[in-house]
């Protein structure tokens, strides 16, 4: 498979096969009724051009590498056959699936849930390591008090970590580009007025906005371009007062990091962390997490069904069903945030 790229939309459908291949069915291709009525009930009326490559020849046991571009496919193009062998020799333990993301792991698990939900799949995602997710709000336990601007590099990430973070109990506000102007202000507003301590901000708020309490940045996703990190800093340390600026930089982000050094000169301090401290922390982030991508499916399928409402409705103050559960189960909430 191809390396992913994050799509702020996911749900943009590919481009359906062409030429003499464009009439080909599911069923052409072998994959049994079952799930040929599960593709329809997704809305695949047709396979794609890696699905019609792929299928026949997966069916059949063989090895793939399939190449395509991002969007065009390829989870059905394995987890289709995936299914068909299984539901041909039903078994308890069947196929094991590696991702290079965590996002992309439960991503590929949903589909695989949409595909086989008539057939009574289930999935179990398994991710390892100490997730940057757990070692932001270590951060933001750590700096407490503070009021805080966190850079995310697309609308959906900014949404899911807001909502991430509300759901720990701290007051954070998402600002990107695919929230209606009016909510923009709003978001801003409540920041400024110091009744949310954190924003949640695409590169929209890096430039420009005067906010004078910042006191710490935090580049959550690393700036592709390394201007930007300096706009972004720049949104702290205002008018004379001092500031922070704390940027995550994972194993993909080391040139740019590099990059972003030689442009200021300097060469920039590890922040120090305690693993133990960031370890305890996980159980807690990773409900709140499964509470965030609820929240965001919530989200999602109300803004199907009112169109009218596309993209003004992205304050994450509007995932009250999901909030309540939390609020009535086991997440607490947070004093001083
Ligand atoms: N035959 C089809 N018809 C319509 N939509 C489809 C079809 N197959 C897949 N999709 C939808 O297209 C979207 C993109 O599919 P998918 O995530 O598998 O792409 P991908 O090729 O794996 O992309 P990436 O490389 O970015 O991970 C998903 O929302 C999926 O539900």
């Amino acid at each position: 498979m191809a390396a992913p790229e994050e799509h702020d939309s996911p749900t943009e459908a590919p481009q359906p096969a062409v030429g003499e291949e464009e009439t080909k069915t599911f069923k052409d291709l072998g994959v049994t009724d079952v799930l040929c009525e599960a593709c329809d009930q997704l809305g695949w009326t047709k396979p794609t051009k890696i699905q019609i490559e792929a299928i026949p020849l997966a069916l059949q046991g063989r090895d793939i590498i399939g190449l395509a571009e991002t969007g065009s496919g390829k989870t059905g193009a394995f987890a289709l056959p995936i299914l068909n062998a299984l539901l041909e020799t039903p078994q308890r333990l069947f196929a094991l699936v590696l991702t290079p993301t965590r996002e992309l792991a439960f991503q590929i698990s949903e589909q695989f849930e949409a595909l086989g939900s008539s057939i009574g799949v289930q999935s179990a995602v398994i991710v390892g390591g100490i997730d940057s997710d757990t070692y932001l709000v270590y951060i933001l336990n750590e700096l407490a008090g503070n009021s805080f601007m966190i850079f995310c590099s697309t609308c959906n990430n900014t949404q899911r970590t807001a909502l991430l973070l509300r759901n720990l109990g701290f007051t954070a506000i998402p600002l990107h580009g695919q929230m209606s102007q009016s909510k923009r202000l709003g978001s801003l507003n409540k920041f400024k007025a110091k009744a949310r301590s954190i924003l949640l901000a695409t590169d929209v708020a890096s430039r420009g906005l005067d906010i004078p309490h910042v006191d710490v940045v935090v580049n959550f996703d690393i700036p592709t371009h390394s201007k930007d990190y300096i706009h972004r800093v720049g949104r702290t340390a205002r008018a004379g007062r001092s500031g922070k600026a704390i940027t995550f930089v994972t194993q993909y982000d080391v040139e740019l990091f590099q990059r972003i050094e030689h442009l200021i000169g300097k060469k920039l301090p590890v922040f120090p962390t305690e693993d133990d401290e960031v370890m305890m922390l996980t159980e807690r982030v990773t409900e709140a997490q499964r509470f965030a991508r609820m929240e965001l499916r919530e989200h999602g399928e109300k803004k199907k069904r009112t169109r009218e409402d596309a993209g003004d409705n992205d304050d994450t103050e509007g995932a009250i069903g999901v909030r309540n559960k939390v609020a009535g189960g086991k997440m607490k909430k947070r004093k001083g945030h």
